[in-house]
């Protein structure tokens, strides 16, 4: 245990933690029920508390200690029995008292002290690049089939093209290569999906089923083919005679075999899936392919899919050698450069950029190579408000908390996307946050739940899940106007969420890139939108990192987001008693946030189960933590992480002991994730662990080793 954990409540006579538990839900369903239970356990509390100073080996004890000392934080919990010396006057402040008076006190350290300081963010006067998003051009100036300019101005309810399809369409439709850069949300889509329909519905012998396919898009995601698939399917509607599909994984091979043989002419599939045809079905052929797409090109390499793409290339290239091919992302890197020279042929760069374009060289004036496309920094939509928040690792659990119900719950239309860095905390924090935030009790008995509680739906996208749940939840959340989605990179790239409003990045992102396409998610195609950043202290430098890519951050405080939850009397602490809370009482506000975080940790200590799985919740982070890349490393260096207090923001009173041995943490002191003296195994091990970690993301669904989590009702055990 930590030196600075030593404050910690003793109490003697509590009810378990995990019958408190239910009894909390108890409170939101049937608000009478077990109500003298409660009120004579409350009277027989006896609240003692430890010394702040206790020795940081000393083991907690549940034993009754006297009082020696007493914070203005340690007042939250244990002063705060007011109701005897007010008692409640009407019936529902006595309710309220009650809630109150039952609240469980069983130890918590204190938040607020012995964090960090949080370092001053300097905003340079950082120039992002700019794209005009809308040209005036109507569709009509293309030399399209008059039934395509009507399914865009009818079906699509289109009536000007954006830049990059001004720029790219003429390109393609002269059956040129190209490589397109454009920002995101800026309608790359149809800027590539407009000239193929175009040119395959205008061949001289028109399109047989049985031909096979003519196109391949490669994206890579199962979402990012599902949107693409419809995409297309739209664009199609008069030209009946030529057949969409998509490979994507989840689906059953067998199923999947039979489409292709009756026949696909415009295949959409993710690189390991079409691989995994290509090895093993033998109708699949690419004799007529005259297309190929790669959307999201610079991803599809990071992915570690450069082999399934040399082995894409190569079946291509055994079958067919004249096809157009078109490479497009809203970043491009110089993995795509890679990827360029070896599937394009002679193209033509096409980048979408304003005078706010820093061109101090001459090189950088040349827009004509990809490699000089990176250099002055990413474009990134202009009605998106980016900004960035500093908490310290304790903080990190509420606050994320407390700006959720700022937004979702006390303000209205708002559509939020959180990324994770793994698979597990995208689990872990789902879960917890349903069972703190919602009682629990969120898709059983939705009419039982307090009202301003319905604004809060939790859902969640990661690459561990079976592809029916994950397409169940990309379908519910697309037309939806509100909603929470905690999710992994799977749903960083390509996807056209409307209406979000918020992108929130609890774990900073590996790259700037990755950065890019998650705020992406929102200001799409002109709209507004606003991005959030949550940083620990010592992560504050990534600003900077930012700032040289041209990326603007403006600063939030963590107290203004802690301040929604006196929105939330749910969370109010008991000295306040019946008071009325005024205006934002910077010390009540504390109070809340600890009581908040007391629930977070009373649900993960309700069982040992909970307690495992907020550990491996933990260890996934930490894990994931190794792997930012070499230039990162001086910001998000696992030995800058204080165990202990990361562990709070998984709910955890203390810094787990028992991490796996390939972390070899060391509880309550910064942690040693390194290991002394790095030998070549342990290095492979550590590549081998990130290509995992990678591919449970983005696997294509036919690698047998991943786990998947199963799809339950009622949201059963966490951690299975
Ligand atoms: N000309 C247009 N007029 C109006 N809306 C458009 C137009 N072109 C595309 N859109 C819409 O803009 C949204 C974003 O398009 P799209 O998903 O193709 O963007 P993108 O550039 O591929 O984004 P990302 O880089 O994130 O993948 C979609 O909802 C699409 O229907």
């Amino acid at each position: 245990m930590e030196a600075d954990e030593g404050l910690i409540l003793n109490v003697s006579s509590l009810p378990s933690p995990e019958s408190h538990h239910s009894a909390e839900h108890k409170r939101f369903r049937k608000p009478s029920l077990g109500k003298d239970k409660w009120q004579s356990k409350a009277l027989k509390r006896k609240l003692q508390w430890a010394d702040e100073g206790t020795p940081s080996k000393q083991k907690p004890k549940l034993s009754v200690s006297p009082i020696k000392k007493c914070t203005k934080e340690a007042d939250i919990c244990v002063k705060g029995n007011l109701s005897s010396k007010s008692p409640p006057k009407k019936h529902s402040t006595d309710r309220q008292n009650e809630s109150l008076r039952s609240r469980p006190f069983i130890k918590t350290s204190c938040l607020f002290k012995n964090n960090p300081k949080i370092p001053e963010i300097h905003r340079g006067g950082v120039k992002q690049v700019q794209e005009k998003v809308f040209t005036s051009d109507s569709f009509s100036q293309l030399d399209l089939h008059p039934h395509l300019i009507s399914t865009i101005t009818t079906v699509l309810k289109m009536a000007s093209m954006t830049s990059v399809q001004k720029q790219t369409i003429p390109v393609l439709l002269k059956g040129k290569d190209a490589l397109v850069r454009s920002q995101t949300g800026s309608g790359k889509t149809l800027a590539y999906g407009i000239p193929l329909v175009q040119s395959l519905q205008g061949m001289k012998s028109k399109i047989q089923r049985s031909d096979g396919p003519y196109a391949l898009i490669l994206v890579p995601t199962r979402e990012l083919a599902l949107q693409s698939f419809d995409t297309v399917q739209k664009l199609l509607k008069p030209f009946t005679w030529i057949v969409p599909g998509v490979l994507m994984g989840g689906e059953k091979r067998k199923s999947e075999k039979a489409r292709l043989r009756k026949g696909i002419n415009i295949l959409i599939s993710t690189p390991g899936r079409l691989v995994d045809h290509i090895k093993s079905t033998k109708c699949i052929h690419f004799s007529r392919i005259q297309w190929l797409i790669m959307d999201e090109a610079d991803r599809i390499l990071d992915l570690g899919f450069e082999k399934d793409v040399t082995v894409i290339l190569n079946a291509l290239n055994a079958e067919s050698e004249r096809r157009q091919n078109v490479l497009l992302s809203a970043t491009l890197t110089e993995g795509v450069t890679r990827l360029a020279d070896i599937s394009l042929h002679d193209p033509v760069s096409i980048a979408i950029v304003e005078e706010t374009w820093d061109r101090t060289t001459p090189e950088q004036e040349a827009i004509g190579s990809p490699a000089h496309m990176e250099e002055g920094g990413f474009a990134i939509p202009e009605k998106l408000k980016q900004h960035v928040v500093v908490v310290p690792s304790k903080l990190r659990l509420v606050t994320l908390a407390a700006f959720i119900l700022g937004k979702c719950k006390f303000e209205k239309h708002h559509k939020m996307i959180v990324f994770f860095s793994s698979c597990e905390q995208v689990e872990f924090h789902y879960k917890l946050l349903l069972k703190v935030l919602l009682g629990g009790q969120e898709a059983e008995e939705p009419e039982c739940l307090p009202l301003s509680s319905s604004h809060l739906k939790f859902l969640r996208l990661h690459g561990n899940m079976e592809q029916e749940e994950r397409t169940a939840v990309f379908q519910e959340f697309l037309p939806s106007k509100t909603g929470i989605l905690l999710c992994t990179d799977v749903a960083a790239r390509g996807l056209d969420l409307p209406q979000v409003t918020w992108i929130v990045q609890y774990n900073a992102p590996a790259s700037p890139a990755e950065y890019i396409h998650r705020i992406g998610r929102t200001a799409r195609i002109g709209c507004h939108g606003n991005s959030l950043l949550i940083l620990t202290p010592s992560e504050a430098e990534y600003v900077n990192s930012l700032a040289s890519h041209k990326i603007n951050v403006s600063e939030m405080k963590m107290e203004d987001i802690l301040s929604s939850l006196m929105k939330d009397d749910r969370f109010k602490g008991r000295r306040w008693g019946t008071k009325k809370s005024r205006g934002t009482n910077p010390q009540e506000v504390r109070e809340r946030a600890t009581v908040l975080q007391t629930e977070f940790e009373n649900y993960v200590h309700s069982g040992e189960g909970t307690v495992q799985w907020a550990k491996k919740a933990l260890q996934s982070f930490l894990r994931s933590y190794t792997t930012y890349p070499k230039t990162l490393k001086h910001i998000f260096h696992i030995k800058s992480l204080h165990l202990g207090h990361v562990a709070k923001s998984f709910g955890l009173r203390d810094a787990p002991q028992n991490l796996s041995a390939s972390m070899a943490a060391s509880p309550g002191k910064k942690t040693k994730l390194q290991p002394k003296r790095p030998d070549l195994r342990r290095k492979t091990q550590g590549k081998r662990r990130l290509a995992e970690i990678l591919r449970s993301e983005y696997s294509s669904g036919m690698d047998s080793g991943v786990s998947k989590v199963k799809r339950r009702k009622g949201h059963g055990k966490p951690g299975n």
